[in-house]
C-alpha cells in the first residue's frame, strides 16, 4: 500500500508525453487470445490493469514477455482452460472482454462477474444482447456467467446503448464469426477504433471504423500482428486540467488532435486556452481562467455522452478545473450515478460546489484550495484529487494510490519531471 504526499501551489513547466491508452490496451490484450500466433503491442502502458490482463492470459495457458518498458509480446499459443480465474477477474472491469475473444477462440468461457471502479451500476445487458445475437447461449450462474456457442454466426445487431466494452466484445466475437455482422448503435470511441484496426490487421474486414455502424466480415483463422496503442486522450485531458489549476504552461507531446476536439471545446468553456502545434498541444494555464457564459449570459453546462461528445471519464477533472475558474458552471453527469460523490473531497479542500443530486453539481469559482488528507475513490476521481492537491496551498496526502496507478503509468515520475513536489511513500 502506498500514498502520495504532495506540496501544492507550485507552478509547473515543461513538456509531458502521455502513455498509451488504458482503454485501448485492455480490449486489444483480450483480442490477442483470438489467435495462437504472437501479437506484439507497442506503446502499451505498464499499468496495473494491463498487468492483470496479462496474468489472465498466462493463467489460460498463454505467455507474455516485456521487450521494453512499453512493448509486450503476447502469445496465446495454447488455451488450456475456459474458466477464468475468479480473483483476477474481480480485480478489473475489463476481464469481461475475454467473453468475446474466448468465444471466438474456443466457443466457451466461464467468467466471474468483473470488478472495476465503483462509479455506479455497470450493466452488462448490451454485451449479452450482442453475444446472444451471434449465437451464444449464456447462463447466469451463481458464481459466474457461462458463455457457450456451437459456432458464432454473423448477424444484424442493434445495441440497446452504445456500450464501449459491449461493442468491443461484439467486435471480437464477430471477427471470428462465420459471415457478416452489422453492429448498429455501436460505440465509436478512439479505443474502439484502435481495437477495430487491430482486428483488421489480424484478418477481419471491418467497414465503418469511427462511426456507429460497423460491418464486420469474420475470418476462420485470425493471425498475429504488431499493434501500436494510441495516446491516452484521458491522460492528455488530465494534464491539460493540471496545467490550468496550477497556472502553468505545459506542452503535451504526441497527441492525436482529432481525438481532442470536444475536450478542447469543453476546456475552452472553462477559459482554458489550448493550442495545437503539429502533434503537440500547448496548454496556456498561465492565462486567466474565466467561465465562458452561454448566449445571452446564461449559465453554461458541461455534460457527458458517448463519443464524440465529452467523455464521462473527463468529468471529474473538468469539475476540479472549474473550482479555479471565475464564474459558475453546471455539470450534468448522465452516464454514471456514482461519479459525482467525490466532490465532497473538493468541498473539504475549500471548493464551492453544490451537489444537486447524484448526477448534477454546480461549481462556483474560484476558491482557494487547502491541502488535506484524501482517499482516491476511483481512477478519474483519484487523478482529479491529485490535480486538486497540486493546486492547493500546503500539504496533502492521498491514500489508495492503487486506484490512480490503475490508469496512469509512472504518474509521480511524470509529475516530478515538470516540477511537481510529490513523493510516493509506503503506508506504515
Ligand atoms: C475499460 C473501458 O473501456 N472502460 C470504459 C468503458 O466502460 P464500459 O464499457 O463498462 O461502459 P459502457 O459504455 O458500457 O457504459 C458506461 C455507462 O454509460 C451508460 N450509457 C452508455 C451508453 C449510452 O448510450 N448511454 C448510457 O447511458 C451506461 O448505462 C453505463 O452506466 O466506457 C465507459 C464510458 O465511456 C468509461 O467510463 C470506461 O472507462
Ligand atoms: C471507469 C474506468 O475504468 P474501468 O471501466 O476499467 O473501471 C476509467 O477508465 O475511468
Amino acid at each position: 500500500m502506498e500514498k502520495f504526499v504532495i506540496q501544492g501551489a507550485h507552478q509547473l513547466s515543461g513538456s509531458v508525453t502521455p502513455g498509451g491508452s488504458k482503454n485501448e490496451a485492455l480490449p486489444c490484450l483480450a483480442a490477442a487470445v483470438l489467435t495462437d500466433e504472437p501479437v506484439t503491442f507497442h506503446n502499451i502502458p505498464r499499468i496495473a490493469d494491463v498487468e492483470v490482463m496479462l496474468e489472465v492470459i498466462a493463467d489460460l495457458g498463454g505467455t507474455f514477455e516485456w521487450l521494453a518498458d512499453d512493448v509486450v509480446k503476447v502469445q496465446a499459443g495454447q488455451v488450456n482452460k475456459t474458466d477464468l480465474d475468479r480473483e483476477l477477474c474481480q480485480r478489473i472491469r475489463a476481464s469481461i472482454l475475454f467473453a468475446g475473444s474466448m468465444l471466438g477462440r474456443t466457443g466457451r468461457c466461464e467468467l466471474p462477474p468483473p470488478g472495476g471502479d465503483v462509479i455506479g451500476r455497470r450493466r452488462l445487458d448490451s454485451h449479452f444482447l450482442a453475444l446472444e445475437a451471434l449465437g451464444t447461449h449464456i447462463e447466469v450462474g451463481e458464481k459466474a456467467y457461462i458463455f457457450e456457442t456451437d459456432g458464432l454466426v454473423g448477424t444484424e445487431i442493434f445495441l440497446d446503448e452504445a456500450s464501449v466494452t459491449g461493442t468491443e466484445n461484439a467486435l471480437m466475437a464477430a471477427a471470428a464469426a462465420k459471415g457478416e455482422t452489422v453492429i448498429r448503435n455501436a460505440a465509436c470511441e478512439p479505443h474502439v477504433q484502435g481495437l477495430c484496426r487491430m482486428l483488421v490487421k489480424m484478418g477481419a474486414r471491418i467497414d465503418g471504423i469511427g462511426t456507429n455502424i460497423l460491418r464486420i466480415k469474420g475470418s476462420k483463422s485470425l493471425w498475429g500482428c504488431e499493434h501500436r496503442i494510441g495516446p491516452d486522450y484521458l491522460e492528455i485531458g488530465s494534464f491539460a486540467g493540471l496545467a490550468a489549476v496550477t497556472g502553468s504552461k505545459l506542452t503535451i507531446k504526441d497527441v492525436v488532435p482529432e481525438d481532442l476536439r470536444m475536450i478542447r471545446i469543453v476546456f475552452a468553456k472553462l477559459g482554458v486556452e489550448t493550442e495545437l502545434k503539429g502533434n503537440d498541444m500547448i496548454v496556456h494555464g498561465d492565462r486567466e481562467l474565466k467561465v465562458k457564459r452561454d448566449l445571452h449570459g446564461a449559465i453554461p453546462k458541461i455534460d457527458d455522452a458517448p463519443w464524440p461528445a465529452f467523455p464521462t471519464d473527463m468529468m471529474s477533472v473538468a469539475i476540479t478545473v472549474a473550482t479555479q475558474c471565475h464564474g459558475t458552471m453546471l455539470f450534468f453527469e448522465k452516464m454514471f450515478e456514482g461519479r459525482m460523490f467525490f466532490v465532497d473531497n473538493l468541498i473539504g479542500m475549500g471548493a464551492e460546489i453544490v451537489l444537486c443530486d447524484p448526477h448534477r453539481v454546480v461549481v462556483v469559482g474560484p476558491s482557494q484550495l487547502y491541502g488535506t488528507t484524501l482517499e482516491s475513490p476511483d481512477i478519474r476521481a483519484g487523478m482529479s484529487l491529485l490535480i486538486a492537491a497540486l493546486a492547493a496551498k500546503g500539504e496533502s496526502t492521498i491514500y489508495n494510490v492503487r486506484q490512480i496507478d490503475r490508469g496512469y503509468a509512472n504518474i509521480d515520475k511524470k509529475l516530478k519531471a515538470i516540477g511537481a513536489q510529490i513523493e510516493r511513500l509506503p503506508v506504515e
